[in-house]
């Protein structure tokens, strides 16, 4: 990470162990500014139609599991409490309310973090179906709270009931929208971001259409229509971008339907029942992507895993032979510019069996780990290093002669005979016999081309062989020999 990445993150780091009173101080200001956020949405009554203070404190807090102690609760409730005592004549019901909004901040946050303690951390997929349950059992318990704070004993029970479903709707959808993209949301590093294609904006476009087409057709099912369409955006974009675009379909279709833009029943304005139905509906809904997008995640995981498993040699850490093949299905790996010649070395170890006879098995698996590395030192960036197979190597490199090719591999052979390899207490010394076959691919693909020579390469090491060992053969100065 450069200097400038660092003093970016720390700039936007709010919470640390150590500064408690920046901490208080950045808790009580985020309350305010999320409280008058959530006040401006109020619709007609004292219910907000989005609340996303409680979805955002339980965030802070699981993001941060230092600032789970009480004081840092009462210093959010305060916060609470103040804004209302400056802006609303509430007077002991305000403390009610806002017990009911820390009911829902805590009781999520207590048992995500519960969760994420016991849970493997990249099951992702489980998670989603956690903020699920974690959202529900919060939003019962706080609407419960906050309604009767609100209705207070004598109120009439129907009352109560509409006031409890639609704060209770209203909690659940807004955590179950809001927290999956505030939990796995990073700061975005833009250099590595990939550049923009129209073909990727497609799954987003769909989700826009889908939205106008349920403006246009209205009633219960059109909730659903953008539900393929993200499920699109879950396969095609990573996890964050995916609970992002769910949260601001799934905060779109609630605003379009508390404003009857999005018409469930076109004769009758939309009741708290019906909101609440809808909203729930929405949370549902929302729920689907992640689920999808956190095992396509797994998937995509899973696959990179199994594919670098086979594209490097388990024991050395060089290419294996298919990983090389890969690499060699373009020209970018090995720099290869048209004009240049491909040199391919077959390097075998000389009389590795005693090695293991005398040293033992696991001797000869560290001298050929060491002798990979060293390989890949010598060779560094002007070639490609793979293990075929046994004590047999291979190197891959594009140079502007043969001669250039063949000083590399002189300058290999003659760097192993002089290298020290060590094994416990022992100092063992190797000699490596080199075959070399060199081409200018022209018309052939690298793949072809180094394919074509390491048949070549194999004469050559043949020969290396047969004429006593640790030496470098090729074509120009030994054809005569392989032919005769
Ligand atoms: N330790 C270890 N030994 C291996 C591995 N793969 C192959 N070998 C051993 O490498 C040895 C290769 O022996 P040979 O093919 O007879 O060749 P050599 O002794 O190197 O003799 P020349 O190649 O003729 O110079 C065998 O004893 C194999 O068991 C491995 O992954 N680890």
């Amino acid at each position: 990470m450069n200097q400038k990445s660092i003093s970016i993150q720390k700039q936007i780091t709010l919470f640390s162990p150590k500064k408690r009173l920046a901490n208080a101080v950045n808790i009580f200001v985020i309350t305010t500014l999320f409280y008058f956020f959530g006040a401006s949405l109020r619709l007609i009554d004292e219910l907000s139609l989005f609340w996303p203070l409680n979805a955002v404190l339980a965030a802070v807090f699981v993001r941060h599991p230092f600032l789970n102690r009480p004081v840092y609760y009462v210093v959010s409730y305060s916060a609470m409490v103040v804004y209302d005592i400056v802006t609303t004549h509430w007077g002991w019901q305000s403390v009610i309310i806002n017990l009911s909004n820390m009911v829902f901040i805590i009781i999520v946050a207590r048992l995500l973090l519960r969760y994420s303690r016991t849970q493997d951390e990249n099951n992702w997929a489980l998670n989603a179906f956690n903020l699920f349950y974690t959202c529900l059992i919060g939003a019962v318990l706080s609407s419960l709270l906050g309604s009767i704070g609100s209705t207070g004993p004598s109120s009439d029970y129907r009352h109560f009931i509409s006031l409890f479903a639609d704060w209770f709707s209203e909690q659940f959808s807004t955590g179950v929208l809001m927290m999956p993209f505030l939990l796995m949301t990073k700061w975005p590093q833009w250099k590595a971001l990939p550049a923009l294609q129209l073909s990727k904006l497609y799954p987003l476009l769909g989700v826009v259409i889908s939205i106008l087409a349920s403006v246009v057709i209205g009633g219960a099912g059109s909730l659903a229509f953008p539900l393929p369409a993200l499920i699109w955006c879950a396969i095609r974009y990573p996890l964050p971008v995916t609970a992002l675009l769910t949260l601001l379909t799934g905060g779109a279709e609630i605003i379009l339907l508390a404003n009857s833009i999005v018409a469930l029943s076109p004769d009758t304005p939309l009741v708290v029942s019906e909101m609440f139905s809808a909203r729930l509906g929405i949370a549902t809904m929302a729920i689907c992507p992640l689920i999808v997008s956190v095992s396509v995640d797994a998937i995509n995981r899973l696959i990179k895993q199994t594919s670098l498993r086979a594209d490097y040699d388990y024991l050395t850490g060089v290419y294996s032979r298919s990983g090389l093949y890969e690499a060699l299905k373009n020209t970018a790996p090995l720099n290869h510019q048209p004009e240049q010649k491909l040199c391919v070395m077959l390097l075998d170890i000389d009389y590795f069996k005693r090695i293991n006879d005398n040293h033992g098995h696991e001797c000869g698996d560290v001298v050929l780990a060491a002798f990979a590395r060293r390989l890949s030192e010598i060779v560094g960036e002007t070639g490609l290093v793979a293990r075929l197979g046994g004590e047999e190597f291979v190197v891959a490199c594009s140079t502007d002669t043969e001669q250039k090719g063949y000083a590399i591999a002189e300058q290999i052979r003659k760097d192993i005979e002089r290298t020290a390899f060590r094994y416990q207490q022992q100092t063992l010394f190797i000699t490596v016999s080199i075959g070399l076959a060199t081409t200018t691919p022209g018309q052939q693909t690298l793949l072809d081309a180094f394919n074509s020579q390491l048949a070549q390469a194999d004469k050559y090491l043949y020969l290396s062989k047969r004429n006593g060992r640790n030496q470098t053969s090729r074509a120009s100065l030994s054809e005569c020999v392989i032919n005769s």
